[in-house]
């Protein structure tokens, strides 16, 4: 069974410690998020669990057979085209030019681009359309582990719940995994198994993990909103996020 399970991990840049004593386990088609203030050490863990940044402390180990990526901001190459960014990871894995650029073509109507989009660079699309390519390039490998560092939070929030209805269609339809890095509760809460709540003092550290059982097919509005709302009144969401001093 594919899983990433991290084990005891800190971090340190220079002489200032991030991260203190980190344990969680992701299993296959489960997502979990890590949800924090600013500042925390999110983004840290991220980038060590996705092997961007030198592990010093701890053990990562991760038996998924492939990953991918997706940020706040798209970082596409300026220089290609929608679909050659697209297909970029295709082409990697030794994919033909021909077959990448069918499967980039198909998966950029998936994620609500259209025909006269395909040939546009990143300068003429607009910040959704980016997330868009984004997003189909990300998932166009068809990776089994996706990392997202807070992918959704400069979107509208209609284009914000399209992508999250088609990333939910991907976990059930292609047993997705996901490390998901927020600090949006409610987004959290839609898109979880498991919650994990970071608080940055003194060090970053792991105080409380949520889990949530309810099939992501049945949590409507509803849903959210009451469970947000329980979060809300958690004490241990109530001082990571020091929300009494609001
Ligand atoms: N390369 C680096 N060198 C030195 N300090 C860093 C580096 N990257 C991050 N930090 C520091 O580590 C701390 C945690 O940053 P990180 O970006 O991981 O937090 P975060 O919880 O993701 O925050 P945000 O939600 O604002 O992105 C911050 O104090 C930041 O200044």
């Amino acid at each position: 069974m594919e899983k990433l399970e991290v084990i005891n991990l800190s971090h340190s840049f220079g002489f200032k410690q991030i991260l203190k004593d980190i344990n969680f386990r992701l299993e296959k088609a489960e997502v979990v998020s890590i949800v924090g203030p600013s500042g925390g050490g999110k983004t840290t863990l991220l980038h060590l669990c996705a092997n961007l940044l030198l592990l010093e402390e701890g053990k990562i180990d991760n038996s998924f057979s492939s990953s991918a990526f997706a940020f706040q901001e798209a970082r596409l190459l300026p220089w290609k085209n929608v679909l050659d960014n697209i297909s970029l990871g295709l082409l990697a894995k030794k994919i033909k030019k021909e077959k990448a650029l069918e499967l980039a073509k198909e998966i950029a109507l998936k994620f609500g681009l259209e025909e006269e989009d395909f040939y546009k660079f990143p300068k003429d699309l607009s910040g959704g359309m980016k997330q868009r390519v984004s997003f189909a390039r990300a998932l166009v490998v068809k990776p089994s582990l996706l990392f997202l560092d807070e992918p959704f939070s400069a979107l509208d929030i209609g284009l914000k719940k399209e992508l999250q209805t088609l990333l939910i269609n991907t976990i059930e339809e292609e047993q997705l995994s996901i490390l998901f890095i927020t600090h949006d509760l409610m987004e959290a809460i839609k898109l979880s198994d498991e919650i994990l709540l970071l608080k940055a003092e003194p060090v970053g550290h792991f105080v409380k993990s949520f889990k949530i059982k309810t099939p992501r097919a049945q949590r409507d509005e509803a849903f959210i909103y009451e469970q947000t709302a329980r979060l809300l009144n958690d004490k241990y969401i109530i001082n990571t996020f020091e929300l009494e001093l609001r």
